[in-house]
C-alpha cells in the first residue's frame, strides 16, 4: 500500500497551483480534435501528442478518478477524501443535474437521455467538465477527484492525453445491493446531500461475507425536501447497470495495465467501509492528524 500512497502524492498542503484552466483548453483541443478527425475517432489508439500535455507542477494535489456501478457510493467516498485532501470533489453527474435544472438549450436534451439511464455524448461531457474547472481556476483549486468521468475508454483516453491521473479507485458492491441503495437513494433539494431509506441486509454467496448497510437518515432540516432522482427507477438502473457494464467496465482493464487501479470491495455501510478505504490508500494516520489538529 505504501507504493500507492507515493503513487498518489497526496500533498493537500501544497499551495502550487495545478493548472486547470490549460487542462480546460487541452480537453477541448482534444474533444474538438476527435469529434471532427473521422481517423481519430476510428482508431481508440490514435497517436498522442496532437494536444499539448499539462504541464505538471512540483508538488501539486492529487488527481485521482473514482469508477463504480451506479449507487456504490462514488460520490459519499470521494466527496469525504475530496475533504480530508483539500482537493475539489467534481461528479460530472452533478454538472449534468446542474444542467438539467437550468433553462439552457441542453437541457430537454440532457433530460431524454439521462432518464432512460444512457450516457451524454463525450462532447457535451467535456464541455461541461472544462466550465467546471475553469470555475474552480479562478477560485484557485488544485488537483481534483474526479467521479463519473471518465466513462468511457475515449473519455479515459482524452484525459490521458491532457494530464497524469495519479489513482483510480474502483469501488464494488454486489449488484442486488446497488439496486437495493439506488431505489433507496433521497436527495436534499436544498442541499444537495444524499440519504438513504434503504434498510441492506444481503446474504453473502459463495463464501463471500454479507452486507448489511443501515439507513442514511436526513437531518431534521433537510426531512421534508427529500426528492427522488427521475433515473432512479428500478428499470432505468437496471439499464444504466448494463450501460456501465459495456461501455465503463473496460476501464478497469485499461487502468490495471497502467498500474493505477485500486480495487476495493466496500465490507458494508460507511461506519465500516470508510476507516478500511482510508487504510488501503494509506491515509488512516493522515486522518488522525488531522483530527487530532482540529
Ligand atoms: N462521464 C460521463 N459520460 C457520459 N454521461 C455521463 C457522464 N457522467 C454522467 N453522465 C450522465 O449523467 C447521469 C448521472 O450520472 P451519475 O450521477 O454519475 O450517475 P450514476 O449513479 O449512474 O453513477 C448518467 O446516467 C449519464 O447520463
Amino acid at each position: 500500500m505504501a507504493a500507492i500512497f507515493r503513487l498518489c502524492k497526496p500533498s493537500p498542503l501544497s499551495s502550487s497551483a495545478t493548472s486547470t484552466a490549460y487542462l480546460r483548453r487541452c480537453l477541448l483541443s482534444t474533444t474538438t480534435a476527435v469529434s471532427e478527425t473521422d481517423a481519430r475517432v476510428k482508431s481508440p489508439l490514435y497517436p498522442h501528442g496532437s494536444t499539448p500535455r499539462r504541464a505538471d507542477p512540483e508538488g501539486r494535489n492529487v488527481q485521482w478518478v473514482f469508477l463504480g456501478c451506479p449507487g456504490v457510493g462514488k460520490g459519499t467516498y470521494a466527496s469525504r477524501l475530496s475533504t480530508l485532501l483539500g482537493v475539489p470533489h467534481i461528479a460530472t453527474g452533478d454538472l449534468v443535474r446542474e444542467e438539467l435544472s437550468s433553462s439552457g438549450a441542453l437541457s430537454s436534451q440532457l433530460a431524454e437521455i439521462v432518464n432512460q439511464g444512457k450516457l451524454v455524448s463525450d462532447e457535451i461531457i467535456i464541455r461541461l467538465l472544462s466550465k467546471r474547472l475553469e470555475a474552480g481556476e479562478a477560485k484557485g483549486e488544485t488537483g481534483f477527484i474526479l467521479d463519473g468521468f471518465p466513462r468511457t475508454i475515449r473519455q479515459a483516453e482524452i484525459l490521458d492525453d491532457v494530464t497524469d491521473i495519479d489513482l483510480v479507485v474502483n469501488l464494488k458492491l454486489p449488484e442486488n445491493v446497488l439496486l437495493e441503495k439506488c431505489l433507496g437513494r433521497r436527495i436534499c433539494s436544498e442541499c444537495g446531500k444524499n440519504f438513504n431509506v434503504a434498510n441492506i441486509n444481503v446474504q453473502g454467496e459463495n463464501g463471500r461475507p454479507g452486507i448489511s448497510m443501515a439507513p442514511l437518515p436526513p437531518p431534521p432540516q433537510c426531512a421534508s425536501k427529500l426528492i427522488t432522482r427521475s433515473d432512479d427507477t428500478e428499470a432505468v438502473v437496471k439499464e444504466r447497470f448494463r450501460v456501465y457494464n459495456e461501455k465503463s467496465q473496460p476501464l478497469e482493464e485499461f487502468y490495471r495495465i497502467q498500474g493505477k487501479l485500486l480495487e476495493f470491495d466496500l465490507p458494508g455501510g460507511i461506519p465500516e467501509s470508510w476507516p478500511k478505504l482510508l487504510e488501503a490508500l494509506n491515509l488512516d494516520e493522515h486522518e488522525e492528524k488531522r483530527s487530532a489538529a482540529a
